[in-house]
């Protein structure tokens, strides 16, 4: 005989049971089920008809149970719980007042302290309040005499809590109401979305503000506590906002307590050039709505619009002291008088005979004592002297200059050469290309003819539009551009970067017109260019940066930090703050680090055996002045560029700021960064 059907049904029940996660079998219904499952296991070595399984399987007690279970769970889900009592507080309050009466057993102890503890308590006041359907605040009732158009009122209660209500009033010019002026993005009366600015204000806290000055309406809003009730003569044609989110870097510093001009001071957002702000209204043609990036959770703050801000740029009037017109003077760079406050004095260009003797030398040692012997001997009655020597060693020229003497180096370049751990020579430290840069009065020409359509307009514009930008694996890697004050020791971390990995970091080999020594090779010390060919790359806008040094010109070509790039190489430069401009273009997108002085303090510490880099001097010892030139300079840059700095690194520690330096590199090659919009759309 065959399996009978239910048997076999039984069956594939069971073996769906076993498969079931073990812990279903742990509840009540599971057990149950079980037991089904092993009872119809019995009938199916039996011999039955379908009538006896079925009968048995009725009258089975687990059945039964089952059945009693599912009729109790079906109870159960139509059975809403309902609160007991309406006032449960109360009777709490009033069974503890009993329990205080009362002989105290260690039961009503117990039970008095459980009715008194702060959960208990709320517990028993979140009852009452659905008991009593207590969700909606409570609205004061309606005035009486209501006039006919009293159907445009709207009546807004606003729960006060520590934060500004998010809103400003002012007077309309027009009809001298007082309306809302505007709803700050992200605050309180945004989020309860029941005020839009133009709403006219009638009442606050149940005060006519008509003849009230808006200050006076402030007052009373300050005053009040808890709720605040304002009716509403709401505004016709609702502006609705599109929210567009733009995002910008700022360009300028705004200390909104400091613009007299500034509708509401407190609604203000303060920032700082460099950082990033979120556009989140733009409605106002004057005062744009805004948040920090790196704050987005705020509620927004007002900023001037891009016209207003380049307005008061104009205006001076809300310039830091010692900030004096710095967002100005960053957008007029090719004026001498500003070229003046970043250029380095040149301490060291004349120097008496005492100087000359307590100078330590190095390497060109032999050669200077040589000449300050000569210097004695000839007890100062030496007109010109000029030194020859061997092409490798160094020359030096000596002439009397108002009872002072000048000096220069021709030849000290073969000391000043960095070679990585194989010895090869590595391009880009050289003495005359370093004095050049320093020296010469960079050509804003070479700046703004690189980019003749934006550079201006980038420096000069308050507000640079920014995107995320990632860079893919496959494209070129950004530039790295350090920067800072002469002596603070750009050069010495661009060769610790590079020393560290010479197959990952390099820098760009320079041009020069001047005439190639015998052991220098094209294009590995500079690339060596006649003075045409060289003038033609500067009408051709083909260098990032170039000047004059002893009558040879020097330069930083882009071809030569394309080549960098386009060999997988993470090229670095270290540029002239005067020239970031310049630089910034999509296909380098640059990534500019600032390297800033520790406190004087550290730099004391930390240099005392450090040598400073003088046009005159080889290894002579860092002196309170060149701290203090350090410092200023620094902050001056800062001022001038600091919207242009994507890193600042502080040079305290070598060791410590070079491997900071490292991991900010590799965040600027591999994580999203803020870019300017304009270098994606001119990739796009
Ligand atoms: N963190 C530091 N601790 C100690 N010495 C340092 C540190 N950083 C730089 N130096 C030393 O300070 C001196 C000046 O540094 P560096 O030549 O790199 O200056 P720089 O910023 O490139 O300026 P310049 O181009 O005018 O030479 C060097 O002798 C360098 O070794």
């Amino acid at each position: 005989m065959g399996l009978p059907q239910k048997a076999t049904e039984s069956l594939r029940m069971h073996e769906t049971m076993e498969m079931t996660p073990s812990g279903l079998q742990e509840n009540g219904l599971s057990q149950v089920l079980t037991m089904v499952l092993e009872e119809l296991g019995l009938y199916y070595h039996q011999d039955v008809n379908g009538i006896g399984v079925l009968y048995n399987l009725l009258q089975a007690p687990w059945l039964q149970s089952l059945l009693k279970v599912h009729s109790c769970l079906q109870q159960y889900i139509q059975q809403r719980p309902q609160p007991v009592l309406p006032k449960a507080c109360i009777l709490s309050n009033e069974v503890v007042g009993v329990l205080r009466e009362t002989t105290s057993s260690a039961d009503l102890r117990e039970l008095k302290r459980l009715l008194q503890g702060p959960h208990f308590k709320a517990l028993l006041s979140a009852h009452d309040m659905v008991a009593q359907a207590d969700f909606e605040p409570v609205l004061p009732p309606l005035p009486d005499n209501i006039p006919d158009n009293e159907e445009a009122m709207r009546i807004v209660c606003l729960v006060k809590n520590k934060q500004p209500l998010g809103a400003t009033i002012k007077r309309h010019e027009i009809t001298g109401d007082i309306i809302v002026a505007r709803v700050i993005h992200g605050g309180l009366a945004d989020r309860s979305g029941l005020l839009y600015a133009g709403d006219k204000l009638v009442e606050v806290n149940g005060v006519l503000v008509d003849g009230l000055e808006p200050e006076q309406v402030i007052q009373i809003l300050a005053r009040s506590e808890g709720t605040i009730v304002f009716k509403l003569s709401p505004v016709n044609d609702r502006y609705i906002s599109s929210h567009t989110m733009l995002y910008v870097r700022a360009m300028a510093d705004y200390w909104p307590q400091q613009d007299p001009a500034i509708p509401c001071a407190d609604a203000g957002l303060p920032f700082q050039r460099g950082e990033i702000l979120q556009i989140v209204d733009q409605n106002d043609s004057l005062w744009w709505q805004a948040r920090k990036a790196s704050d987005l959770g705020r509620c927004a703050g007002l900023i001037p619009s891009n016209h207003l801000l380049k307005r008061k740029q104009r205006e001076f009037w809300w310039s830091q002291p010692f900030m004096s017109h710095s967002c100005i003077k960053a957008s007029q760079l090719s004026t001498i008088g500003e070229e003046e406050d970043m250029k380095i004095e040149e301490k060291f260009v004349e120097a008496d005979e005492e100087t000359f003797e307590s100078e330590e030398l190095k390497g060109g040692n032999v050669i200077c004592k040589f000449f300050c012997s000569v210097h004695r001997n000839s007890n100062h009655l030496v007109q010109d002297i000029y030194i020859s020597m061997p092409q490798d060693l160094a020359t030096i020229w000596m002439q009397p200059q108002r009872h002072n003497y000048r000096l220069e180096y021709f030849g000290q370049e073969k000391e000043d050469e960095f070679r990585d751990k194989d010895g090869n020579i590595i391009a880009g430290f050289r003495r005359s290309m370093r004095l050049c840069r320093r020296k010469t009065l960079i050509n804003h020409m070479s700046c703004y003819s690189r980019c003749p359509s934006n550079c201006y307009h980038t420096v000069a514009a308050p507000y640079e539009e920014v995107v995320r930008y990632q860079r893919r694996p496959c494209d070129r890697h950004r530039l790295i551009v350090l920067l800072g004050p002469s002596g603070v020791g750009v050069n010495e971390m661009r060769k610790q970067l590079i020393d560290l990995n010479p197959s990952m970091f390099k820098s760009p080999v320079p041009h020069t017109t001047r005439q190639k020594k015998t052991y220098e090779e094209n294009g590995r010390e500079y690339f060596f260019v006649s003075k045409e060919a060289f003038e033609s790359m500067v009408y051709s806008h083909g260098f990032l940066e170039y000047g004059e040094y002893n009558g040879h010109m020097y330069g930083t070509s882009v071809e030569a930090v394309k080549a960098v790039l386009d060999a997988g190489m993470i090229c670095i430069i270290d540029l002239e703050p005067q020239c970031i401009t310049g630089v910034r273009t999509h296909e380098l997108k640059p990534y500019i680090i600032f390297i800033k002085p520790p406190s004087r303090n550290c730099m004391r510490y930390t240099r005392k055996n450090a040598s400073i880099f003088t046009d005159y001097y080889v290894n002579m010892k860092f002196k309170e002045e060149d701290f203090q030139e350090i410092e200023e300079s620094a902050k001056k840059m800062e001022v001038q560029f600091g919207q242009f700095f994507d890193q600042v690194v502080v040079n305290d520690n070598l060791e410590s700021a070079t491997v900071q330096l490292m991991s900010i590199l590799r965040c600027a090659q591999d994580e999203p960064q803020w870019i300017p919009a304009s270098w994606i759309c001119l990739d796009s």
